[in-house]
């Protein structure tokens, strides 16, 4: 039997003042405070983060958890994950008008602004629409390319991993109501009784599982920062790991790699709630490991200014790093840990990891679901999908047009398995 291991073997792991403890098992509540947090400050010169990606950064060739999939005592895998701080290089002249470009793009505007006047919005229209049709030639719909996706696929094991918002549910302004249809939990809930299935999000882990109350699979959360899973694992693939009770005292296993930046976290909430509070519209998730700054309903002259208030944070917090969504601007551990990460990290702890047995199919619709598209490109077979109605940059190989064609693409692939 498989047996999931998490070794210590870089269980103390000092770099930049921050010293890193072993594995975590339990779930962290409220970490320790991170001692050495304003040490670090002091001793870091270089403490501006790239404009997104900042998976562009250098990265430092050290590791610290190493995880192992063990068959007996014989090792199988023995992938590192590396969960070090990223090196981040000073680049603050443009910083932040180069983050309001990205803000200007981060989701289509679904309305413009009264001030635009008709001839605009039909040119834009029409512009948007062209470069669709050039993009989507790129990229096809995986609707139509069912049938040589699933030919690739055949003889191997299907993964399924899904991002939340803006996948699973349609893009609202108020995030608390981003419900997902019973529709769409009953397709999740036959893909994960025919495919190993996970959710990778942004969102906070307990959060997202509120929307998508189904306990069979495995969720992701703060971009994939808090993993758990059910102990008896998902559709028979078990990650055999730290076992640890959810708050209802079901058996799971737990991965949190920046569970030592809870309390930091907690702190990083409460200002940027505080200085982004003058902002009418302005709204702070806070994400567990990941504190995430909404602006879809603050007016856009006020996004530069919120944008130099969350940099000024940054330069408080050298330890954070941002990243941008679908309107929100993020900050989050700068260690090099993100969704395709997770990704990686679910594919190896779930025993999937041979190329040649298993076919990983990841579907998402925002900037940060591009790392775990670019984990998928790197491997032999698999599938990843952009859900995009506009032409996008994206390391996806399809794409889907909204959630109800992710639906329409799930539910495909649930019954392409029942006739085989
Ligand atoms: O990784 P995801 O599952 O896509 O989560 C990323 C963020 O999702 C939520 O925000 C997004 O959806 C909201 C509701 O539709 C929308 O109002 C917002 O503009 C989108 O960015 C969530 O609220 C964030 O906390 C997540 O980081």
């Amino acid at each position: 039997m498989r047996r999931f291991q998490l070794e210590r073997k870089h269980s103390q792991w000092v770099s930049r003042g921050v010293k890193f403890q072993g594995p975590i098992i339990k779930e962290a509540k409220r970490g320790p405070p991170l001692a050495v947090r304003r040490l670090a400050a002091a001793a870091v010169a270089v403490a501006a983060v790239p404009p997104y990606p900042p998976v562009a950064a250098k990265r430092r060739p050290t590791q610290r958890y190493s995880f192992c999939n063990k068959t007996e005592g014989t090792t199988l895998y023995n992938l590192c994950f590396n969960t070090i701080p990223m090196e981040k290089k000073e680049d603050d002249h443009g910083q932040v008008e180069g983050w309001l470009e990205a803000m200007r793009s981060s989701s289509p505007p679904r309305f413009f602004s009264e001030a635009e006047d008709d001839r605009r919005q039909i040119s834009f229209e029409e512009l948007a629409k062209a470069q669709y049709e050039k993009w989507v030639v790129k990229h096809p719909s995986a609707l139509h390319m069912f049938e040589p996706i699933t030919k690739q696929a055949r003889g191997k094991q299907i993964a399924v991993f899904l991002d939340y918002d803006g996948t699973l549910s349609p893009i609202v302004e108020d995030p608390d109501c981003a419900y997902m249809s019973e529709q769409m939990r009953a397709t999740v809930k036959e893909v994960a009784a025919n495919f190993p299935t996970a959710i990778i999000t942004g969102r906070r882990r307990d959060k997202v599982y509120e929307f998508v109350h189904l306990a069979e699979l495995y969720y992701a959360g703060s971009h994939g920062m808090d993993i758990m899973g059910p102990a008896e694992g998902c559709n028979g693939y078990k990650a055999h790991g730290l076992q640890t009770k959810d708050s209802k005292g079901n058996d799971v296993v737990l991965f949190q790699p920046a569970s030592e930046y809870l309390s930091l976290m907690d702190e990083v909430c409460l200002l940027l709630k505080e200085r982004s509070k003058k902002y009418r519209g302005a709204r702070v998730d806070h994400n567990k490991y990941c504190a995430t700054l909404h602006f879809r309903c603050v007016k856009e002259e006020d996004w530069l200014s919120l944008a130099k208030e969350v940099h000024a944070i940054l330069k408080e917090y050298p330890e954070l790093t941002l990243t941008q969504g679908r309107k929100v601007l993020e900050l989050r551990p700068a260690i090099e840990w993100h969704k395709g990460k997770a990704l990686e990290f679910l594919i190896e702890a779930l025993g999937l990891s041979n190329p040649s047995k298993v076919f990983p199919i990841y579907i998402g619709d925002d900037r940060t679901d591009e790392d775990a598209f670019q984990v998928l490109r790197d491997k032999e077979s698999s599938c990843s999908i952009l859900v995009s109605k506009v032409s996008k940059d994206t390391c996806a190989t399809y794409s889907l047009q909204d959630p109800s064609q992710v639906m329409q693409f799930l539910q495909q692939l649930v019954d392409w398995k029942a006739r085989r």
